[in-house]
């Protein structure tokens, strides 16, 4: 009876206790809420699912067109939720200007990814590491190494590539999408170790291997906890994710060193070229940080400067097929500095005498944006503009297709139209264009990439013809330009002279001979 009693009471106590700590919870949950709301004012959101926001509304591919879609809508920022984040998408040139140039001490931090960068790359990838002394630090070092002043280093990397690559074009014209790969990967590879792509090297595979592992490990949703990082806080036996994630820090590591070992063999032969790699374990600060951080600050230099320079290249091929104009006034430029029978090839040292192939190299910048909507900032400090408040944490992002196609931005923006960058800020191959990013985050290889694309352009449009191929017509604001396994767009391609054939014999020719 008394148990009864006892009991009963005991339930009853139970029955007043938990309702009451439940509406407390509730309560403080919708106090928190509204001091929240009332605190921080967000651009238009867009209405998603409740928990998951708007996860699933961002298309796996072609997300520059959604973005611009939801930009002509919501107007010149708009707010999203991707599972935990707070996204701000910045539509105009103006607001990137405002808030990730101007402002650009808080608003250059990265998303927290557990999976990406703490495990799988020790958090010492530069693309994602937050905004901190160590990554400041080494940006430093990169920009003293990647500077104007030093392309002379690197320009005879690209002269040689871009002589291989016409090689390529004239003997296998229907792999020119392999030859850009090629190209693009060669360059990076003597840039930052001073030696030349070996196809068939089994350890250059692995190499390059590394970086479409981390690439497909960036992409939203391909892990669970980078997208629900609370999701880290589980004991390490039970994130099943970490074994991968180790994997491939440690396949990272191995084949990086591998690299660092070869270069430093090369350097004590007396043999090494120079090269980022070169300048940069000199460099007291490149060891500041650990071995770890050194060997992964030449592993991101590898990883971000070979694709980009490829889908850019393969942009400007089809930007040529669907408009020939500006591509036969560049052609008419360089008949003009080289002779119109294949008198020589196109050189660095003509930059001087041909604006026109500098203005197609930033037109090709703006045309198709190769991040279509840019790259995650996160802000470090709560902010206020033009009566919104954000909190610390907010991601913020620059709309890149949205603000490449707008024609508040630029004039009949669907048009590949070099002129357009035809001005007083021709040289400035950052000014005019979001393409290498903005604020204290953009590019650090933006000298190396700007090359890449100049010569390549330059040479190969003295030197073919290009004509779309079978196929269909093509919808450049759709093609997969990140594809890599086949042709993204049907092209046909024709040396345009014998004269011009010959050229390319005696000057690829040797280029595919020389060995480093
Ligand atoms: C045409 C070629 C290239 C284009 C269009 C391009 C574009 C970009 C863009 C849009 C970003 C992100 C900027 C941001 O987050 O705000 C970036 C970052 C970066 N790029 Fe490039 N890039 C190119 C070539 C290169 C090359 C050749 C290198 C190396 C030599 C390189 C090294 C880097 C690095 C290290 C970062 C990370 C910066 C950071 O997070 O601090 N890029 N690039």
């Amino acid at each position: 009876m008394t148990f009864k009693i006892a009991s009963m009471e005991i339930s009853l106590s139970w029955k007043t206790i938990l309702p009451t700590l439940l509406a407390i919870l509730i309560a403080q949950r919708v106090y928190a809420n509204h001091q929240w709301h009332r605190k921080y004012k967000f651009p238009n959101r867009i209405p998603g699912l409740p928990i998951f926001g708007n996860t699933f509304q961002l298309p796996p591919m072609q997300q520059g067109i959604w973005a611009r879609d939801q930009a002509k809508k919501y107007g010149e920022m708009f707010t999203v939720q991707f599972g935990i984040q707070t996204w701000v998408f910045l539509n105009s040139s103006r607001v990137v200007h405002d808030l990730l140039e101007k402002r650009s001490s808080i608003y250059s931090s990265r998303v927290h990814l557990p999976m990406a960068q703490t495990i799988m790359s020790g958090g010492c990838r530069v693309l994602l590491m937050p905004y901190s002394d160590r990554w400041r630090a080494i940006r430093k070092v990169m920009h003293s190494i990647l500077n104007k002043q030093s392309m002379g280093t690197f320009a005879p990397f690209q002269e040689l590539e871009s002589r291989h690559l016409l090689y390529d074009y004239l003997k296998t014209p229907d792999l020119w999408h392999v030859a850009n790969q090629r190209f693009a990967n060669s360059v990076i590879m003597s840039v930052v170790f001073g030696k030349r792509l070996e196809l068939d090297n089994p350890n250059t595979k692995e190499l390059f291997e590394t970086s479409t592992e981390i690439v497909q490990a960036m992409q939203p949703g391909a892990s669970l906890v980078d997208a629900l990082p609370i999701f880290e806080n589980l004991p390490q036996w039970l994130q099943w994710w970490r074994p991968r994630g180790i994997r491939a820090h440690e396949k990272c590591k191995r084949v990086y060193q591998r690299e660092v070992d070869d270069i430093k063999r090369r350097i004590e032969a007396g043999t090494a070229r120079d090269c980022f790699a070169l300048q940069f374990l000199r460099t007291p600060e490149a060891h500041a940080f650990g071995p770890t951080q050194l060997l992964f600050s030449l592993g991101s230099l590898m990883e971000a400067g070979t694709d980009t320079s490829r889908m850019v290249i393969s942009q400007l091929l089809c930007a040529a097929i669907l408009d020939p104009r500006w591509a036969a006034t560049a052609r008419r430029q360089l008949d003009g500095v080289c002779g119109a029978n294949a008198e020589r090839l196109p050189e660095f040292a003509d930059r001087g005498h041909l604006p026109y192939i500098s203005a197609v190299t930033k037109e090709a910048m703006r045309w198709r944006p190769m991040a279509p909507i840019g790259m995650p900032h996160c802000l470090v400090a709560d902010d206020e503009y033009e009566g919104f408040r954000w909190p610390k944490g907010t991601v913020f992002t620059w709309n890149a297709t949205s603000i490449a196609l707008d024609e508040n931005e630029f004039e009949d923006p669907m048009r590949f139209w070099p002129e357009r960058f035809l001005n007083e800020d021709l040289d400035n191959v950052l000014k005019g264009h979001l393409g290498f990013g903005p604020g204290r985050r953009m590019c650090s290889g933006y000298h190396v990439g700007d090359g890449n694309v100049w010569i390549v352009i330059a040479r190969l449009l003295y030197c073919f013809d290009f004509e779309a191929g079978e196929g269909g017509e093509i919808d450049s604001l759709r093609v997969p330009w990140i594809e890599h396994r086949h042709a993204p767009f049907p092209l046909k391609i024709k040396i345009r002279s014998p004269a011009h054939a010959a050229l390319v014999e005696r000057e690829g020719k040797i280029a595919t001979e020389t060995v480093y």
